[in-house]
């Protein structure tokens, strides 16, 4: 039997999942994941039924390599008697190259290595599996499952930088992130909602988080831009931020681009503000003014990016929560809904309060959902779909 492994490397998590071809069909056996924000990692593995068949501490240093390793291992110790046809990746940058999945080459990583700048916190871990599988099992063909890929069709003005010409043509525009989510909402939605095809806002909250605007089921515009730094605020990133105050940390403070970059990357969000932790599980629990603080912040801009986004759509029909935080935080979704009441949101506070899927009170003007990320399965149904292509392509070749 084929099988297909997923590895999705996420700021705060390694996620996994094993798919098992059956008559024809991708069927989940089963799915883990690693959580490094801990002290100490630990990883955690369910049967396709949801029960819990792994979890222990890993004794390890934080290594990402050997986090990755341990992740490797209990998948291909669980695989019998499948064999492993395919291994798919998400890779959190494509650049403007990759508008769909990648069969992996020493090509491509090369290209794709030089866009780690653009996303320090993911590229470097995403490539280091692709290198760990390719040292491992060097024939088993590996699959490139772009994060950005599914915001590459959209419109061209809402991905240009008001600089110069040039700068685009180098490349230096939006991209957008997150799209394996919301490309995986896109696809659920339709046979949920009546209104899937209309104006969509999707919410992905995770360590990570970022809003997608989607008209007829595609991208058009984003809270991320050129790097997964940009929109909302998130775990330990800033978000959108003053450029002018960049150049004043630069300039008039002295500070080195490598510190301002740990600034960024992971001093700065939640975990910045409240100066407890990035972990919305901890803020919401914390009496703390300043873990209180950093949630309203939080809420805040998500209300004024979702307006943002309802005016690039031209209203708003339909709007979905995913990720750790949109699907677990039911409180999160409320401050949000009512801070949209403007828009016509209303929520159904009981549903929500259960956890959904819909949310939506039965006068609310805009439909409202939480469906939780499945990054995985994407990644999933686009490794099958190259690695069933490649014979015709090696042929071709
Ligand atoms: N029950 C919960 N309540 C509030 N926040 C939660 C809950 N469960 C998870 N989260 C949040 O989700 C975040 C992880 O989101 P997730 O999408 O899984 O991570 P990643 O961005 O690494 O893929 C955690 O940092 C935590 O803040
Ligand atoms: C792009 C990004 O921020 O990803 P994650 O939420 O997995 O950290
Ligand atoms: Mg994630």
């Amino acid at each position: 039997m084929k099988a297909y492994a997923c590895f999705n490397a996420g700021s705060s998590s390694i996620k996994f999942a094993v798919f098992l071809e059956r008559e024809g069909q991708l069927v989940p056996a089963s799915h883990g994941k690693i959580d490094n924000g801990a002290a100490t990692p630990r990883l955690q593995a369910w049967s396709a039924e949801g029960a819990l068949i792994e979890d222990r501490l890993l004794a390890t240093d934080n290594a990402y390599a050997t986090e990755m390793a341990a992740a490797i291992d209990w998948i291909e110790a669980h695989l019998a008697p499948a064999q492993l046809a395919g291994v798919g990746h998400r890779v959190v940058h494509g650049g403007n190259a990759h508008a769909g999945p990648a069969l992996v080459t020493p090509v491509l990583l090369q290209e794709l290595a030089e866009l780690a700048p653009l996303a320090p916190l993911h590229q470097p871990h995403n490539l280091a599996a692709i290198r760990a599988i390719a040292r491992l099992h060097p024939g088993l063909p590996q699959v490139a499952c772009f994060d950005t890929a599914f915001h590459l069709g959209g419109p061209r003005v809402p991905r240009l930088y008001a600089l110069p010409r040039e700068f685009a043509e180098q490349g230096m525009m939006r991209y957008g992130f997150h799209g394996l989510s919301y490309e995986h909402l896109a696809a659920k939605l339709p046979a949920l909602e009546p209104r899937a095809g209309g104006r969509v806002v999707a919410a992905h909250l995770g360590s990570g988080a970022s809003m997608c605007a989607m008209l007829d089921g595609r991208s058009i515009a984003s809270t991320m831009g050129f790097s997964a730094l940009d929109g909302l605020p998130m775990a330990r990133r800033c978000g959108s931020i003053d450029a002018g105050l960049l150049l004043y940390l630069l300039q008039e403070k002295h500070m080195a681009p490598k510190a301002l970059e740990r600034l960024l990357y992971q001093g700065s969000g939640l975990f910045g503000l409240s100066g407890i932790s990035g972990d919305m599980r901890t803020l919401l629990a914390s009496e703390d003014a300043a873990a209180r603080e950093a949630v309203e912040v939080f809420v805040y801009r998500i209300g004024r990016e979702l307006g943002s986004l309802a005016a690039a759509l031209g209203g708003l029909d339909v709007l979905v929560f995913t990720g750790g935080i949109g699907e677990h935080a039911a409180e999160i979704r409320a401050r949000v809904c009512a801070q949209a009441a403007w828009l016509g949101v209303k929520l159904d506070l009981e549903a929500n309060a259960a956890g959904g899927p819909r949310l939506h009170a039965p006068d609310s003007a805009v439909a409202v959902w939480v469906l939780p990320a499945d990054e995985e399965a994407v990644i999933a149904r686009q490794t099958r779909a190259l690695v069933q292509r490649m014979p015709a392509q090696i042929v071709r070749e």
